[in-house]
């Protein structure tokens, strides 16, 4: 897959004075370019003696003891320490770069390497001052601030915008390539059908969190999005302890009879040292005292009130946790940008947090569209259907955690639209309908949305969920998702939901999938043309791991099929089906904690 051969990635600089909010800019750039499928590499420049190793891991002991280059393999990542020879002076860009050279990247974004000439971004914060870079920098390609640059400046990007900046970045470089045309090499949609990964990318450029944020009980933090760093004020746990139930002693000591010296409680330690020849009864939790450095658990000791034999050698440090061994004092604990769970607010109340400020919640409004529509307690005439829409999608927004608006049925009426959308887009930070978003619809939902907005009908390559009109109707995006029950629902995960989450706070992201069997004698079957998002259901299989099925019928009218379904099956446009044992990718449908 890599070459060592192969040419570095071109780079391209960030460059601005500390406290200028180069690596907060980078930071949102870098997940909106890797949403837009780039691989991206970066580097940053320290003068510091760097060491991202932590003393106490295996890997730093192994390099401190003298290796001159260690490889921490995982599964999921790998990372390489080299020590070069003291004499060896520090490497200039382009010898940095070459590292880069066999990942194929797109890019490598660089912080630092202020001397060298290579395109950059210059980053100013007015707040921060300082002279600004673009009169002496010749390769400074665009200036990203918060107010207005000086005459004879590069393009200006709004540094509170890196959404503008990742497009100037993509613009700047038309000769790469996102995953979006690797990934469908072979499958070219023809004009007017959009990759579902392009029409995300271009939804996501859109997105920009909302502004506002508040303080809120840790009780009331489930799912909100954390709008500030939090740090360990204290250490975790705060004192060694014992992880058992037992006796705690010196380990050289474990071959003789040893008297016992008193008790060590959760929450009622032992204030006294521990001597040779000596030992304490400890209850898990409880603080060790000084001189002990084992714990044996009591199931492995003989003991009456007085004496304690020990049965088994124990070795130094067993069951004893060590303060501070879930956080030290100062760790970064929860980011911004993060969801918080359950473990996060547990987390939180472990560091003394009482409250986190969070952002404020997206608002959203929503509408279903067209004269057959009825509630679920309304007389249905012929041709008339439930609107079942309009319950999915409170659901839905429920589970994206937004606050919801459900403004009901629109009738087929250009006047009636129109207030229903000037009404939505006054209250709200995005918008949603369902129904009219294909061709054959009553004409005044498209003319509604010409006068009202700005708003683009794209036909996508997926099913079910071909038609799909996204776009801005006031200060709010627009979504308005297919009528078939099942398309708007697989339109709002695809698309909607990722946009909410960024709106909410969240970092850009592509909804997350995993890769399993199809299970036995439940192949999936398929024609070659768009990207089918089928349902499915996972199922444990004779060895104990996840196969999935397809759960019935697909029709995107087909709401059943839907309700059975725990997770979406993705088959590539080019696919004609997948069979029993064959690897699909699989999108998860919940998630519980
Ligand atoms: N000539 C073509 N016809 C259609 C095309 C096409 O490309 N060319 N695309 C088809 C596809 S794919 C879809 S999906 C639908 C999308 O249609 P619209 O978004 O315009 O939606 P409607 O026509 O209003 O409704 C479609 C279908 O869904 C039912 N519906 C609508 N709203 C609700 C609701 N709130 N709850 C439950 N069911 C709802 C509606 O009664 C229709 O049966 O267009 C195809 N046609
Ligand atoms: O794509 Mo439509 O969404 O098949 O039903």
């Amino acid at each position: 897959m890599t070459s060592a051969f192969s040419p570095p990635p071109p780079a391209l600089g960030l460059a601005g004075f500390s406290g200028s909010g180069k690596t907060t800019l980078l930071e949102a750039v870098i997940a909106y370019l890797a949403a837009a499928g780039w691989r991206l590499g970066v580097l940053k420049a320290s003068h510091h003696d760097v060491d991202p190793d932590r003393p106490g891991k295996d890997s730093y002991r192994l390099r401190h003891a003298g290796a001159a280059v260690t490889q921490l393999a995982g599964p999921r990542r790998w990372s390489l320490f080299v020590e070069p020879p003291p004499e060896e002076s520090p490497p200039d860009l382009p010898a940095a770069l070459a590292r880069f050279a066999g990942y194929e990247l797109d890019l490598v974004l660089v912080e630092g390497y202020r001397e060298a000439e290579f395109p950059r971004i210059e980053v100013h914060r007015a707040e921060r001052g300082g002279p600004w870079l673009f009169p002496d920098h010749p390769g400074i390609i665009a200036v990203a601030c918060d107010e207005a640059p000086p005459a004879g400046a590069p393009p200006f990007l709004a540094l509170s915008e890196p959404a503008a900046v990742a497009q100037f970045i993509i613009d700047h470089y038309p000769t790469l390539e996102g995953p979006m045309t690797r990934d469908d090499a072979c499958f070219q949609p023809g004009p007017d059908l959009l990759p579902v990964v392009e029409a995300r990318r271009r939804i996501l450029a859109a997105a920009g969190p909302v502004t506002g944020t508040e303080m809120v009980d840790l009780r009331a933090g489930l799912g909100r999005v954390l709008a500030q760093t939090v740090a360990a004020a204290e250490p975790v746990p705060g004192f060694d302890n014992s992880a058992m139930d037992g006796y705690g002693l010196r380990a050289a000591d474990a071959g003789e009879s040893l008297r016992l010296v008193g008790h060590s409680l959760a929450g009622s330690p032992y204030a006294g040292n521990i001597g040779p020849g000596e030992a304490v009864r400890i209850m898990t939790g409880a603080p060790v005292p000084e001189g002990v450095n084992t714990v044996v658990m009591q199931e492995h000791v003989t003991a009456d009130e007085t004496t304690v034999r020990i049965d088994k050698q124990p070795t130094e440090g067993d069951n004893i946790r060590r303060a501070g061994e879930d956080l030290t004092a100062g760790e970064t604990v929860l980011e911004p940008g993060r969801r918080l769970r359950p473990a996060d607010l547990g987390l939180l109340a472990s560091v003394g947090v009482s409250q986190v400020r969070v952002h404020r919640r997206p608002r959203v409004a929503f509408f279903s569209t067209g004269d057959e529509l009825r509630g679920v307690g309304e007389p249905l005439e012929h041709g008339t259907i439930r609107d079942s829409n309009r319950y999915t999608l409170h659901a839905l927004l429920e589970r994206a955690g937004v606050e919801v608006h459900d403004l009901g049925v629109v009738r087929d009426d250009l006047a009636a639209t129109e207030t229903a959308l000037a009404e939505a887009a006054a209250m709200a930070d995005a918008v949603i309908t369902t129904g009219g978003a294909s061709v054959g619809t009553a004409d005044h939902i498209h003319t509604a949305l010409a006068n009202r907005g700005e708003v683009a009908f794209w036909r996508i390559a997926m099913k079910p969920g071909k038609p799909l009109a996204f776009g801005h109707v006031g200060d709010a995006l627009f979504f308005g998702l297919p009528g078939n029950p099942v398309s708007a629902m697989a339109t709002f995960l695809q698309f909607a939901a990722p946009a909410l989450a960024v709106q909410a706070g969240e970092p850009p992201a592509e909804p997350r999938t995993l890769r399993l069997p199809v299970a036995e004698a439940e192949p999936f079957t398929k024609a070659a043309g768009r990207t089918e998002f089928q349902r499915g259901q996972l199922e444990p299989t004779a060895d104990g791991s996840l196969a999935v099925r397809p759960t019935g019928p697909q029709g995107s009218h087909i709401l059943r099929s839907m309700s059975l379904a725990d997770c979406l099956v993705i088959l590539p446009a080019e696919s004609e089906g997948a069979s029993p044992g064959e690897l699909v990718e699989v999108q998860p449908l919940t998630t519980d904690a």
